[in-house]
């Protein structure tokens, strides 16, 4: 299973930079999700590496084939860069069936596969199935309908999934109308008689491939009918369409017809799969289901999982790294609970969690014991304690040579002929202060900000109700849930979100002390947005 690794990769159109020197390491059999707002870029990105859009420059690797270098003038087209897709706007065949959709791709596979006597296989495994004869005669007895008819087609789809069968293995078992009460001993012998004569006849390792010299052989050749329909099978049962085979697309609902597609899709079984926001046309409790089966998916497969989605939840949920992408730039590349706890700007806070982090603008300056003495919230006092020692004015320092660092480099880059200078700027992330009377702060001017402007997030879980605080707020409204509640508290003119754990009841108007818990409050950096530190915060 391939690596995938961007380097400088860039893709604008005209002024506009869609996505801006990207460096991306995708490892292996990793499910990376590509999160963040509505076109910033996220698409362009899985378009890019699949092929489907060029990259204006920079460099792409999948495994270790370059399959994109604009030096080199390289750019290999989609159907050799051995991916799968998964897009919104999926179509399927509305002349097929929904088994043929899937199969369609199959039947076209022609590969380098091992030789395997089926004829043998399936022998063994009807044998084997045989020798259990009450747990067949179970399924099929809850296949009868209310007249005690057997519902063979039923009866199919259940020996499949129960076994994991081909239709044609589960027709030759279903023969055996076991449900007579007949003693299959002859049946299972004559079975075995045929295996054995099979082995006799040729080498055959514990899967039935025909081995030569103690390797299994290779041949160039198509799939089988039977390799097909265990693949469709396979995929049918993952994401549970097994009872539409029959029917063609226009016979199923918008949920139905996306897993047919997602079936569709894994049925090749792609090491590297594609897929652009594939369950948003699901409502929302499929959506959710069909997360889990995606998850299940990733593990079972093996492959490796590139998923576009605008859903924190979503992204969070299934993905072993987030990339969290803003205006066409990496924001933050890392595991999701790392994305949530520690994120890297203020962009990201705000991005990933439910209900929103709450931002607190303070001012203050390191004291000499290492703390962060804050006036916050309309002249009060805290005293945030970093959890690793932080010295301010080193941040700030390296801060400065960070900025002056990369104006540099643009300056270089601006001199260069063939540069153009991104339209769509990069510009510190507007954090939104909540506030009782909402102002609108767009019309007001930037204030003139130093290193004593800091901004504090925290978490709604954090915040908490104590049993004594010097800090007082008014309850503003609760929203019970019966696990937790979600609370807004107004302090002075501001207003606090929390999230209360157990079944308390709030009345609204009443007063409450407040602390912050915890040392993962999160200290920015007013003017850059940067993350400076994470520690305690007392009031
Ligand atoms: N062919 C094009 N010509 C010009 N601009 C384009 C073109 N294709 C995309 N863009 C712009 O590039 C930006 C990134 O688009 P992209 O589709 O990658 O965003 P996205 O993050 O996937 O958004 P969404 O979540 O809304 O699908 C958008 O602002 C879009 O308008």
């Amino acid at each position: 299973m391939p690596e995938i690794k961007l380097e400088h990769v860039t893709k604008r159109w005209g002024k506009f930079y869609a996505v801006d020197d990207l460096d991306l390491v995708i490892k292996n059999n990793s499910f990376v999700t590509l999160l963040g707002p509505s076109g910033c870029g996220k698409t362009t990105i899985l378009r890019m590496i699949a092929g489907l859009e060029t990259p204006t420059c920079g460099r792409i690797t999948i495994g270790d084939q370059v399959v994109f270098d604009s030096d080199l003038g390289i750019n290999v087209p989609p159907n050799k860069r051995k991916v799968g897709f998964l897009f919104q706007n999926y179509a399927l065949w509305p002349n097929m069936t929904v088994y043929d959709n899937i199969a369609f791709g199959l039947s076209n596979v022609k590969d380098t596969l091992p030789k395997v006597d089926f004829e043998a296989k399936n022998a063994a495994r009807l044998a084997q199935i045989l020798k259990t004869p009450g747990e067949v005669v179970k399924i099929l007895e809850d296949c009868r309908d209310k007249t005690g008819k057997l519902d063979e087609k039923r009866a199919y789809i259940k020996l499949i999934d129960a076994f994991t069968l081909s239709i044609y293995t589960a027709k030759k078992l279903f023969a055996y109308h076991l449900e007579s009460g007949k003693d299959p001993a002859a049946d299972i012998a004559a079975l075995e008689r045929k295996v054995a004569a099979a082995r006799k006849s040729q080498t055959l390792d514990d899967q039935f491939r025909v081995l030569q010299n103690g390797q299994p052989v290779l041949e160039k050749r198509k799939l089988t009918k039977e390799e097909i329909d265990l693949s469709v099978r396979r995929v049918s049962r993952i994401v549970k369409i097994g009872m539409f085979m029959d029917r063609y697309p226009a016979e199923l609902s918008g949920g139905q017809q996306q897993r047919v597609a997602i079936a569709r899709t894994l049925a090749p079984e792609p090491s590297v799969l594609f897929m652009d926001e594939p369950l948003s046309n699901l409502d929302a409790k499929l959506r959710l289901e069909m997360r889990y089966e995606l998850q299940r998916l990733h593990v079972e497969t093996g492959s490796t999982f590139v998923y576009v989605t605008h859903d924190q939840m979503e992204a969070m949920t299934l993905a072993t790294q987030i990339c969290l992408v803003n205006n066409g730039v990496l924001q933050q590349y890392e595991a999701p609970l790392t994305v949530y706890n520690k994120p890297s700007n203020l962009f990201v806070a705000d991005f990933v969690g439910n209900p929103s982090i709450n931002f607190v603008e303070a001012t203050g300056a390191q004291a000499a014991d290492g703390t962060i003495p804050l006036t916050l919230l309309g002249g009060r006092k805290a005293v945030f304690r970093p959890a690793s020692p932080v010295s301010l004015p080193d941040w700030f320092r390296a801060r400065n040579e960070d900025i002056a660092r990369r104006e540099a480099e643009h300056q270089k880059n601006a001199a260069q002929k063939s540069y153009v200078e991104k339209s769509n700027k990069d510009e510190t992330f507007r954090y939104h202060i909540a506030k009782v009377e909402e102002e609108d702060d767009s019309l007001r001017d930037d204030p003139v900000l130093t290193d004593t402007d800091l901004v504090l997030g925290i978490r709604p879980e954090f915040l908490d109700i104590a049993d004594s605080s010097t800090l007082e707020g008014e309850i503003y409204g609760a929203m019970p849930t019966g696990m937790e509640s979600t609370i807004k508290v107004r302090v002075g003119e501001f207003l606090l979100t929390g999230v209360i754990f157990g079944s308390s009841l709030f009345t609204i108007g009443a007063k409450v002390p407040l602390s912050v818990s915890g040392d993962n409050i999160m200290l920015f950096d007013r003017q850059s947005g940067r993350c400076i530190a994470f520690g305690s915060l007392r009031f």
